[in-house]
């Protein structure tokens, strides 16, 4: 149950929590079949992605290594400005590594195409994308994702890592802001 006046402020809630963590657990069996024998590292977007790596991380029944990257090209606002800004860079070498990137959502594309550019030029032998959301109407870059939670209606959409102006993200449902929000 989430606490009441965040709850009221959305207008549907698209996934649960339950719902939420029965896919990721599908997502890390496929995870583990396609990573069987070799080293994996999670790279985590953040700040969105923190709730994805936090569970799917734990879900993964294998050793795992973890890095960070911090990413910007929304602001505030609830568009794309298109200008993708590394605000944290990783600690890690990236040479030889298998790395995943692990995001909260697809929407225009322009971070992830940004994002698996930047770190194949840095020399990993693969770079794939775990996204436990997508938005298919929303793409304005094709981008080739491995494993995908959900594809979903192009709204705004808040929860589970996602923020509307730093708020939101402790929600643990995705949903949609109410109208009144906004204004
Ligand atoms: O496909 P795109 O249109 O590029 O949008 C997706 C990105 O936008 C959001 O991050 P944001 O830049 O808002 O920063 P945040 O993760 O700190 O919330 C989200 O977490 C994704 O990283
Ligand atoms: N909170 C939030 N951030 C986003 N970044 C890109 N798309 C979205 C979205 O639908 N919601
Ligand atoms: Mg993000």
């Amino acid at each position: 149950m989430e606490p009441a006046d965040i709850q009221g402020d959305l207008s549907e809630v698209l996934l649960s929590e339950a719902e939420i963590h029965a896919r990721i657990a599908e997502l890390c069996r496929e995870i583990e079949r396609d990573y069987e024998g070799r080293d994996l590292l999670l790279v985590g977007v953040l700040r969105g992605a923190v709730m994805v790596m936090a569970d799917v991380s734990r879900e993964l029944r294998r050793h795992i290594e973890m890095d960070w990257m911090a990413v910007s090209s929304y602001g505030a606002g609830t568009q794309s400005s298109g200008v993708v800004r590394i605000l944290k860079d990783l600690d890690s070498d990236l040479t030889g590594r298998d790395v995943l990137i692990i995001e909260d959502i697809i929407d225009s594309g322009l971070t992830l195409s940004w994002l698996r550019e930047n770190l194949s030029s840095r020399g990993a032998a693969t770079v794939e994308i775990c996204a436990l959301l997508r938005k298919p109407a929303a793409a304005k870059v094709e981008v080739d994702v491995r494993y995908v939670g959900f594809d979903i209606p192009n709204d705004f959409v808040v929860g589970y890592g996602l923020d509307y102006a730093e708020k939101y993200r402790n929600l643990r449902a995705v949903g949609v802001l109410a109208p009144h929000v906004y204004s």
